[in-house]
């Protein structure tokens, strides 16, 4: 047969059908305005008309890409706009993180979002998400997004597990060196005209004891470098983690503070990892040793780490990570709404203060736009989760084209017995061609290509699935 030509095919698309699939369930749909207009912006299931040319379906994405919609916020990367475009996804993106209100609006229309470190994406602007299929933090953490919310409500989250590593361990290794020398203070003087030479108190590095806390991506990737400059390395973590190079694992903080010249922190944002550096933890340290602290503000009670500093204790630390930081270049870092200890902070000598640049290289940025924007493109086609960090990872070979009437389900549910045999024999009156399905807590999914399904047996399909009594959400792929 010969290829169908495009104005049919975009005619075809444009008779897509669309279905009003909305969770109610879920989300608080009184607290969510109905000011939505495109009805395709309701839509949890994807169609694209039939189309019996198969050499013309092969070219094609499962459903209209076009209707898709994403908002990346603060600054994503280049590389991931073009994938998004190249999806034909309608694309809208910002520099910065928004307001919450401006936030809250645009988040009620789109299906996917992508943010970093800066948008803060609480159950309180989740619940307005009413489309939303899938989050994209374009970094490593993902402690800004409350996970657990967006499991419940159908909504995976994927990240870029280490691809800034790498970037975070080299800033550290020139702080460590900018500490010992002072060089920080150096230049400051120097850009006020100050001729200041000095050796007093300014060390090499080599044979110094380095002290890595948390020894996961970063912290492996520092002790590596660290070491071939001729450091010792000492971690302590949680879990026993087999040691790089002559790196020692030791079985407690308070061993590796009384051991280490230079702490490095580098644990997750955790309950558990709220002040783990405090009045104690500081007075435990070395006498004139050096904190550097580029995993999350809340890691160190800066409070207490000016105190250590005034007396001495410390002889210089690094920040690139506060309580409180703003949410756009140009803001005050030093506002009392933000932080009020400020100024005591910037007193004194041989501090450095970066705005959390740990992971902002060209090549970090670049690589994480990639990673990420392929991992929700993947969710988005083919309902691919492997990588997300809150619901269940599953995958199955792409759908197959070449079969006709192939639908695949996408199905996240809660974890109950039970729910597995009602969706099966839902599912059964077809020919279910290949199935997967697991369970991470409370959320289950399941992913099923289905056969020898015509257009009407999709929305009953897709009827008989909503009524379901325990499912988040649906989407049916063809
Ligand atoms: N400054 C930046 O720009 C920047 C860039 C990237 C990552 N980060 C932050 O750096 C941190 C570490 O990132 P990563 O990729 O190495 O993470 P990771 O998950 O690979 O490693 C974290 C390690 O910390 C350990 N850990 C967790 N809780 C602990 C505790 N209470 N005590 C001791 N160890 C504990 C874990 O077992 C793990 O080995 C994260 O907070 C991340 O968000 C900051
Ligand atoms: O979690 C991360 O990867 C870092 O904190 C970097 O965050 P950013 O992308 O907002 O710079």
């Amino acid at each position: 047969m010969a290829p169908q030509n495009i104005d049919n095919l975009q005619q075809s698309f444009q008779n897509a059908i669309s279905f009003q699939t909305s969770d109610s369930n879920s989300i608080n749909e009184d607290q969510v305005s109905n000011s939505l207009t495109d009805s395709y912006m309701d839509s949890n299931i994807f169609m694209t008309p039939k189309i019996i040319n198969k050499a013309n379906i092969k070219a094609l994405k499962p459903f209209n890409t076009g209707d898709i919609k994403i908002l990346l916020l603060e600054n994503i990367n280049q590389t991931a706009i073009n994938i998004f475009k190249d999806q034909g996804y309608q694309v809208e993106s910002y520099k910065s993180s928004l307001p919450e209100s401006e936030l809250i609006e645009k988040i009620k229309s789109v299906h996917a979002i992508g943010i970093r470190s800066k948008t803060i994406l609480t159950s309180s602007i989740l619940k307005y998400a009413k489309n939303l299929s899938v989050i994209g933090c374009f970094c490593i953490g993902t402690n800004q997004v409350d996970l657990d919310f967006a499991g419940k409500n159908g909504i995976a989250v994927f990240n870029s597990p280490f691809s800034n590593s790498r970037s975070v361990a080299e800033l550290v290794i020139a702080e460590i060196i900018s500490l010992a020398r002072q060089l920080g203070d150096r230049s400051i003087e120097m850009h006020t005209g100050t001729w200041n030479k000095v050796s007093n108190k300014c060390w090499e590095i080599r044979g110094k004891t380095l002290g890595i806390v948390g020894y996961g991506h970063i912290g492996s990737q520092l002790s590596v470098l660290a070491e071939s400059m001729g450091m010792k390395v000492i971690y302590y973590d949680i879990l026993a983690i087999m040691a790089l190079g002559t790196a020692k694992q030791v079985s407690s903080l308070d061993e590796l503070l009384r051991k280490a010249d230079f702490v490095s922190l580098h644990v997750p944002a955790t309950p558990d990892t709220v002040d783990m550096i405090s009045s104690p933890q500081f007075a435990a340290m070395k006498q004139g040793s050096y904190l550097i602290n580029a995993s999350r503000g809340t890691v160190v009670n800066i409070s207490a780490l000016i105190n250590a500093m005034k007396v001495k204790k410390i002889a210089g630390a690094a920040l690139d990570v506060y309580p409180n930081e703003p949410a756009k270049n140009g803001a005050n870092l030093f506002s009392n709404s933000l932080n009020s200890w400020s100024s005591e902070l910037t007193s004194l000598r041989n501090v450095i203060l970066t705005p959390h640049i740990g992971g902002s290289t060209e090549e970090a940025q670049s690589a994480i736009g990639i990673e990420v924007s392929n991992a929700l493109t993947k969710y988005i086609n083919e309902g691919i989760s492997i990588g997300a960090v809150n619901i269940p990872e599953v995958s199955l070979r792409s759908l197959n084209l070449d079969q006709e009437n192939v639908v695949r389900v996408l199905y996240i549910h809660q974890n109950v017995p039970g729910v597995l045999k009602t969706v099966n024999n839902i599912l059964s009156n077809h020919n279910i061609e290949k199935q997967f399905s697991d369970s991470r807590g409370g959320i289950a999914y399941l992913m099923a290509d289905i056969l020898d399904v015509d257009a009407a047996d999709i929305a009953k399909l897709h009827e008989l699935l909503e009524a379901t009594k325990y499912k988040i959400s649906i989407r049916l792929l063809y």
